[in-house]
């Protein structure tokens, strides 16, 4: 196991629209990319572009989303995960599992088209971990 970079802070929102004007108007941020769907993440996705890493913006895709109990217990929205590289998803998960981690469900492919998986917060003090294998040819 080696950790990798911070690729992302996932936030999740009720409205990507609106967070987008917000990122514009309160923190200046110029490279955001444009809204698109993953049913089988059960989200809406978008990316705004920091220096030095991203945030993902998400919203529910439908009432079966993962997030969508997070947004039950906080309608207006917040930091939901934080996700890093590593350099093999499924070495990264075994790693997890023999010390105990509740890995939660099987690697699969995530918004950056790599394969992803997702770390109960309860291993982590409070916070969902997201681990993403670093795509090929950023390594
Ligand atoms: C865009 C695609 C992809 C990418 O490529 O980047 C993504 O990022 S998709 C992001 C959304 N997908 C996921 O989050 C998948 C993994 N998540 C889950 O499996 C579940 O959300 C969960 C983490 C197991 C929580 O399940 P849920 O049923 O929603 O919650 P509970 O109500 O049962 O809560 C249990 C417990 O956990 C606390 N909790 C829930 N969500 C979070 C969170 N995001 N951060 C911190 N803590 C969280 C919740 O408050 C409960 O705590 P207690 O009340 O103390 O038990
Ligand atoms: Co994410």
């Amino acid at each position: 196991m080696k950790l990798g970079r911070l690729n992302h802070v996932g936030v999740a929102t009720p409205s990507i629209a609106k967070s987008i004007e917000t990122y514009r108007l309160l923190l200046g941020a110029e490279t955001i990319g444009e809204p698109f769907d993953l049913p089988a993440q059960g989200v809406k996705v978008c990316f705004v572009d920091a220096p030095n890493t991203q945030i993902e913006l998400i919203e529910p895709y439908d009432e079966n989303s993962p997030i969508a109990g997070f947004l039950r217990k906080n309608p207006a929205g917040g930091q939901h995960h934080v996700c890093f590289e590593v350099p093999d998803i499924h070495e990264a998960a075994a790693h997890m599992k023999a010390n105990g981690a509740t890995v939660l469900g099987e690697p699969r492919i995530g918004a950056h088209g790599t394969p992803i998986v997702f770390v109960h917060p309860k291993d982590f003090g409070g916070m969902l971990v997201e681990l993403m294998e670093t795509p090929k040819g950023d390594h």
